[in-house]
């Protein structure tokens, strides 16, 4: 059975629905360091949301908010549409904070048991949670035996029993293989539509893969907050790619044209090619002056940026402290 079957009985969020995370102007320092600022977001149901930002951004910081374990300065936080921390809205709450802590000489799925016991959930739960995150295999070997990666897939499987409507996962990919993250990043793709899902990451190819929606924080504020699509795409880049042929008469002809002095020449012998800055507006000039000179256009593409690109634009941190995750 597919996680889409297993949370399938839970009816899909309607457009009408209350945001599952609602901040407004939310601050909070500790003593001389701000370390949320302003801050103002909606995290629509179902959505599967990315937190952003450089070491010291303030993601914990805005993670422990919404679980209430961090009090605000100002401003005002709504989580499932009631206050952070209070039992009622924390029994709806499946969260992954760093590395989960189990019993390591016993089976996953005692673990389980004893966690669902401590929260008066069914055991018949255990069984569904395990299947979710496709661990029925392992689950009676001890703990302790298992990969980083089953600890986190166990951790995603604790964080979901009683079928939490809102699970918070903080760097739920941290320390995993290759095969783990592709795994994991599966796991949360299928859980959205139905569960609403917040994860920070500083995996921006993983973020750029599962996440609807993100927002990108730099030293408390938030710098962007769109779908990654719109974020890729508002951030498009101006370079563009142009095939034509004869190669070196197109280069003699940009380059003799006051506006595309920088093209270079690209692609080595395979696939040579021309690259220059350009405008979206100054396609159909390019492509005339290249024709009236005797050119062929083969192909213009304009280059993608990927978000770990837009994230440095956005943070000014080309420090290298975020990977790209891939
Ligand atoms: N309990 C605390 N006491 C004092 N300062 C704190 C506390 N918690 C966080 N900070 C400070 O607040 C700022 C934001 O920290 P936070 O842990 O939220 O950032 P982060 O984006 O999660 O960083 P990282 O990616 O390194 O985990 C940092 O400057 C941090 O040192």
């Amino acid at each position: 059975m597919t996680v889409r079957q297993e949370v399938a009985h839970r009816p899909a969020p309607t457009a009408t629905a209350p945001a599952a995370v609602e901040l407004d102007g939310v601050t909070k320092a500790f003593g001389a360091v701000q370390a949320v600022r302003e801050v103002t977001l909606r995290i629509e149901p179902g959505q599967v949301y990315g937190v952003l930002g450089p070491n010291g951004a303030g993601k914990t910081t805005l993670l422990r908010i919404l679980l209430g374990l961090v009090r605000t300065d100002s401003g005002t936080v709504n989580v499932l549409g009631r206050a952070p921390g209070t039992p009622e809205t924390l029994r709806d709450i499946g969260a992954l904070i760093e590395s989960p802590a189990f019993v390591p000489h016993l089976s996953g799925r005692t673990n389980l048991r004893v966690l669902a016991r401590a929260r008066g959930v069914a055991d018949a739960e255990v069984a569904r949670v395990l299947r979710v995150v496709d661990m029925q295999d392992a689950a009676d070997r001890r703990v302790n035996g298992y990969s980083l990666g089953m600890r986190q897939r166990l951790g995603v499987a604790a964080a979901m029993l009683g079928e939490p409507s809102l699970l918070i996962l903080d760097e739920p990919t941290n320390g995993l293989d290759p095969d783990g993250m592709a795994s994991m990043r599966s796991l949360i793709r299928d859980l959205g539509g139905r569960v609403t899902v917040l994860l920070s990451s500083h995996l921006l190819g993983e973020v750029q893969e599962v996440c609807d929606r993100v927002v990108v924080l730099d030293k408390g504020a938030v710098v962007a907050e769109d779908s990654v699509s719109a974020l890729l795409g508002a951030a498009g880049s101006r370079t563009v790619a142009v095939w034509a042929h004869p190669m070196d008469v197109a280069g003699d002809l940009l380059r003799s044209n006051g506006a595309w002095t920088d093209a270079v020449r690209a692609g080595g012998g395979d696939d040579p090619h021309w690259r220059l800055e350009l405008d979206p507006g100054g396609v159909p000039e390019l492509v005339r002056a290249l024709v009236e000179g005797g050119v062929e256009v083969h192909e213009i593409r304009r280059e993608r940026r990927s978000l770990e690109q837009v994230f440095f634009a956005l943070t000014d941190n080309s420090s290298g402290s975020t990977g790209s995750g891939t």
